[in-house]
């Protein structure tokens, strides 16, 4: 262990290394080094370049420790051919046009359940002696709840209801498990893969792997033996979807993804989940995912899309409630594009769409981005191998085999990309702004030029993130209809602020946004 390695772990121990590599790109400039062997580079236009092949490999150390819960997937592996196979089986089942096929799915396992939840806790304070709907919900809570049930029912093919369920349940607490397990056998690998009895965290982590795993196997056999039965029952697969038997999620969607190769060679087939080989794919058809690579996939997917979208939502709620013009702004361009019908009620009133939101509310499309800027959900530093004959940035050359590691946090903050970057304008994405121009003192009004660019949140290139669309529709779905609904204050206005820490995703310190929502119905005709 180097001194870099100490510094690597004080910064991990700090949860702020996110703020600690900005500071230091303030301080010493784009690029600088980030310990023996690693560099930092902050530069949107060359991260760009960077990211935009595969020459810049993924450490695979690194990537399989965190995401590698079984199989090597589309997230860990670090070998081209392998991803760019994998990518293009999977990267079709995200398009918009898939999403909105699974909105439905989204708005029933997760939307409607939620709007319902806060509408009773809602009701049961009227009913109190206080008389008043307004009530006090930890959106934090909400939104990890609300998320993992959508991406549960998507990729495990069943909503885990833990938006409604009274107590931790199981398979969550697998998940929890499984994240606090990798954090801790991060910085001790010798943990890793081993009961440890003694160690409860490290055994609670172990269990909770094992879990995860034989749940997401028994989820995929599952729902093959069901589309056996399904086939049987109806002469095609067509019929079976007019008569909606076809589950509209992305695990059907990863089974019936093909790539546009086609592979006749018996060897070359996918192998069932007992080991022995699947038989030769048909002419045309192009290779399709073994069930356990499903079964990988959904796991990945799992662990690298609840978190993540469940804070870009807490920190959205957080940035326009401490900025309350912007809330308001909002709150007149939701209601007067929707506006709820006079004698609306709880139960009646219908879901805004994903498609409708995107047309007709440009300010929630800024807001959105702007969080997404301000506060990544993955806040981290991405790293990369160079390859052969080294980096050349500047006047520096970087050898072949170091790391250079791309701090998403800082590059979205970059003063060259970003007027005034420290400061929260939705407007930026929406119209020119004033950028000052530092030696003049003048300036000139012009896009930023990062809305060109765009933000690095979810990466770019070959290896940016399989499930933007997907998160981007989670966040218009809930934010439109959560804000069309209820008014949102802080509960305790005098100490809202939020302290901003990174473990693996970047959340608040007290795992808390404690706000009060108060129905918006209560002051039309319906009442509870
Ligand atoms: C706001 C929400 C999200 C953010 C900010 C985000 C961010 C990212 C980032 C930064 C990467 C690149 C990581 C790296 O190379 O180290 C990534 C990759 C990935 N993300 Fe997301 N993500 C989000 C939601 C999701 C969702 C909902 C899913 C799927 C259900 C997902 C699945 C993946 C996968 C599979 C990859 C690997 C892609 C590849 O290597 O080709 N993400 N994401």
């Amino acid at each position: 262990m180097g001194i870099g390695d100490f510094d690597l772990y004080y910064r991990d121990l700090t949860a702020k290394s996110f703020e600690l590599t900005h500071q230091r790109h303030l301080k010493y400039g784009p690029i600088f080094r980030l310990g023996p062997e690693s560099v930092s580079i902050c530069d949107g236009k060359f991260a760009k370049e960077i990211l935009s092949s595969h020459r810049f490999r993924k450490p695979k150390e690194i990537y399989s420790h965190v995401f590698q819960v079984f199989l090597p997937n589309i997230f860990t592996t670090a070998d081209p051919d392998f991803h760019r196979q994998r990518k293009g089986l999977l990267a079709p089942v995200f398009t918009w046009a898939n999403m909105r096929r699974i909105e439905g799915t989204v708005i029933e396992t997760g939307i409607r359940p939620l709007l319902a939840k806060f509408h009773r806790i809602a009701r049961a304070n009227a009913a109190d002696k206080s008389g008043k709907p307004a009530a006090v919900v930890n959106l934090y809570k909400e939104f990890t709840n609300l998320t993992f049930d959508i991406t549960g029912r998507l990729t495990f093919g069943r909503s885990f209801n833990i938006i409604n369920a009274d107590a931790s349940q199981e398979v969550f607490d697998w998940f929890s498990g499984y994240f606090y397990y990798v954090a801790i056998t991060r910085i001790f690998p010798f943990l890793n893969n081993r009961p440890m009895p003694f160690i409860p965290p490290v055994q609670r982590g172990y269990i909770g792997r094992r879990g995860i795993v034989n749940l997401a196997i028994t989820t995929v056999r599952e729902r093959l033996d069901y589309l056996k039965e399904l086939d049987h029952a109806y002469p095609d697969r067509e019929a079976a979807a007019i008569a909606g038997k076809v589950p509209h999620d992305i695990l059907q969607l990863m089974i019936d993804a093909r790539d546009n190769v086609a592979d006749t060679s018996a060897d070359k087939a996918p192998p069932n989940l007992n080991g022995s080989s699947a038989g030769p794919l048909k002419m045309g058809e192009g290779r399709c995912l073994s069930p356990e690579e499903l079964a990988s996939e959904s796991l990945v997917q799992m662990v690298a899309g609840t978190e993540t979208t469940s804070s870009a939502l807490s920190w959205v709620m957080y940035a326009l409630l401490s900025h309350p013009h912007h809330y308001q702004r909002l709150v007149d361009e939701v209601l007067t594009a929707f506006p709820l019908p006079v004698d609306a009620t709880s139960d009646s009133v219908d879901i805004i769409r994903a498609d409708s939101i995107k047309a007709r509310l440009p300010f929630l499309g800024a807001v959105i981005q702007e969080t997404l800027r301000y506060y990544p959900s993955a806040s981290t530093s991405i790293p990369r191998v160079i390859p052969e004959g080294g980096l050349d940035y500047g006047d520096y050359h970087v050898p072949a085999g170091y790391y250079v590691s791309i701090p998403l946090y800082a590059t979205n903050r970059d003063p060259q990309l970003w007027s005034r970057p420290e400061e929260f304008i939705p407007e930026r994405w929406l119209a020119p702004v004033h950028r000052p121009d530092p030696d003049s003192g003048s300036g000139a009004t012009v896009m930023d030029p990062g809305v060109k660019i765009g933000i690095m949140t979810f990466l770019s290139g070959p290896r940016g993130c399989l499930g933007r669309n997907l998160a981007l529709m989670e966040l218009q779905l809930t934010l439109a209809n959560l804000i069309r609904q209820f008014n949102w204050e802080f509960a305790d206005p005098a100490n809202s602020m939020l302290n901003p820490v990174e473990y693996i995703t970047l959340r608040p310190e007290s795992k808390e946004l404690l706000v009060t929502l108060t129905p918006r119905m209560e002051h039309g005709h319906n009442r509870y």
